[in-house]
């Protein structure tokens, strides 16, 4: 098991409303970057107001940070973490060709929704914008299907898929170790290698996709994700670049 990563501190909880709660409750506190992982949430969020089921044994933790950037690249770090996910799962497991990343920040697991990412922030007077990463793992159970959208990927979890045993706080290990090496090339060379590596691991690269957003649903190629992180799709009215948006195959 690897060493728990220098400079990153790390809170465990047994229970909790969201992790992600519990991080803005802490975060005026706390100097250094830190995780907060529980082994249960009573009231757990995902992306776009969603609720997030979480089977007992899932994983569910928050990383909660002050980084001093702008929003727009405070934002890319949904990236870093998506390879930190990856890194990890492939730690887990010993093997990288069933997981892919799915834009903007889902882990896929042949083919179904392993893991979600949530980030928040809010810029403050003093011009820092707290961060604070939200991640969920299926490692034990998938929450049923009846709890997902409508055409959204079925859920899958780690030990039936590959049969890997892992706890929540031996991932959590994992984890901060991949997220410190993924935050470490993210702040010295910028989002280009960041970038290289996600597009290298992206489920569905150069094939057709249909991306939702609040006003609109679009049909086209995926074609890359450009220097801002955002989706770039080539449609028969031509090419977009999307911010957001939720993502079907
Ligand atoms: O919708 C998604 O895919 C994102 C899911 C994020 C879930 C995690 S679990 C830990 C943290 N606490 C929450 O309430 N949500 C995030």
């Amino acid at each position: 098991m690897s060493a728990w990563p220098a400079g990153y501190g790390r809170h465990i909880l047994a229970s909790v409303d969201s992790t992600l709660n519990e991080a803005a409750r802490l975060a005026s506190k706390l100097a250094a970057p830190t995780w907060i992982l529980a082994h249960e949430q009573t009231g757990a969020r995902g992306r776009r107001g969603r609720a997030w089921s979480m089977p007992k044994g899932n994983f569910a933790a928050t990383l909660t940070m002050r980084p001093n950037e702008p929003p727009a690249i405070v934002a890319l770090r949904s990236f870093v973490a998506s390879l930190a996910l990856f890194d990890a799962l492939v730690d887990c497991t010993g093997r990288a060709e069933p997981f892919a990343l799915k834009w903007p920040n889902d882990v896929l697991l042949n083919g179904g929704k392993l893991a979600g990412i949530l980030l928040e922030s809010s810029t403050q007077p003093d011009g820092t914008t707290p961060l604070s990463i939200g991640i969920g793992v299926n490692l034990v159970a998938a929450p049923s299907k009846d709890d997902v959208e409508e055409g959204a990927l079925a859920p899958v979890d780690l030990l039936s898929e590959t049969g890997a045993r892992v706890t929540p706080e031996e991932f959590l290990e994992l984890l901060a170790v991949s997220y410190a090496r993924w935050e470490n090339s993210f702040t010295t060379y910028g989002f280009a290698p960041t970038r290289e590596a996600w597009l290298a691991r992206a489920a569905r690269l150069g094939e057709p996709i249909r991306a939702r957003t609040t006003n609109d649903e679009l049909f086209g190629t995926f074609e890359t994700i450009d220097d801002d992180g955002k989706l770039i799709l080539l449609t028969s009215s031509g090419r977009h670049a999307i911010p957001a948006a939720d993502v079907f195959f």
